[in-house]
């Protein structure tokens, strides 16, 4: 829930964000990548770029390095970190879709930074559990992100962030199930859970922020 200002519950403030501070800033192919995902099939689904430029700004404090992507889709999230990490850096990243990833492939390749990606076309859960990421997006579905944090939890580094997007699932959290349309109630329930969880988990440290469909960054703490 991207492009719909779902969580700011101002469309002119949401609009006002952009053009003043987000849209001035992005890079031109990352630009290109959004606009020509708004015409794919569930194009909403990128990442908001407001919520990219935060999360450019947290993997510049990091000094992040090797990094991990659940869930890729035509490559907004994946594009802004291979344009943000060193030009030795390393993603990781995991779809088993792979015509969306080849849909932003392109402005990946004009963008120069394709030697940073290892593209693996499957479902994540990856077999390793060796510690080695400063850092990873996870952005796929929904009601496994309780069994990527226990894995993840393995593979990031102590000190290292793992990001979720959709955390507050279009507000919808807050709403009685009735009026959550039925398709989404399976995902509501997923995040209410997941919410509840994760405050209760002392191995990391926590900030919901409401940008994008809800952001939940957690550094591991040790
Ligand atoms: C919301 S989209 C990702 C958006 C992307 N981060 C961006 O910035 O455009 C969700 C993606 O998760 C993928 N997905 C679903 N189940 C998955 C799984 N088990 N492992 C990895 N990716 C998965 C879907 O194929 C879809 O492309
Ligand atoms: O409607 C959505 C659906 C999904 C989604 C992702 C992975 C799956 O396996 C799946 O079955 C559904 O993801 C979204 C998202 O990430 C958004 O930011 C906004 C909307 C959606």
């Amino acid at each position: 829930m991207s492009a719909n200002p779902t969580i700011l519950q101002s469309h002119n403030l949401k609009k006002y964000i952009l053009e003043t501070n987000v849209y001035p800033r992005e890079a031109e192919t990352l630009k290109e990548l959004r606009n020509a995902t708004a015409s794919y099939p569930m194009g909403f689904m990128g990442t908001a770029p407001d919520a990219g430029q935060l999360m450019a700004l947290l993997l510049k404090l990091l000094n992040a390095k090797k990094t991990l992507e659940v869930g890729v889709f035509t490559g907004y999230s994946l594009l802004l970190t291979a344009l943000t990490i060193p030009n030795d850096g390393k993603i990781i990243a995991m779809d088993p879709d792979r015509k969306a990833y080849e849909m932003g492939l392109p402005f990946i390749k004009k963008a120069g930074v394709e030697h940073k990606i290892d593209f693996i076309e499957s479902p994540a859960l990856p077999g390793s559990n060796k510690e080695s990421f400063d850092f990873a997006f996870v952005d796929a579905d929904k009601d496994n992100y309780w069994n990527y944090h226990e894995r993840l939890l393995k593979l990031v580094k102590i000190g290292g962030l793992i990001i979720y997007d959709n955390t507050l699932w279009g507000g919808s959290v807050v709403w009685a199930e009735e009026d959550v349309p039925a398709p989404k109630r399976k995902f509501r329930q997923a995040a209410l859970a997941f919410n509840k969880a994760i405050a209760d988990d002392s191995r990391v440290e926590i900030s919901v922020v409401s940008i994008g469909d809800g952001f939940t960054i957690c550094k591991r703490a040790h």
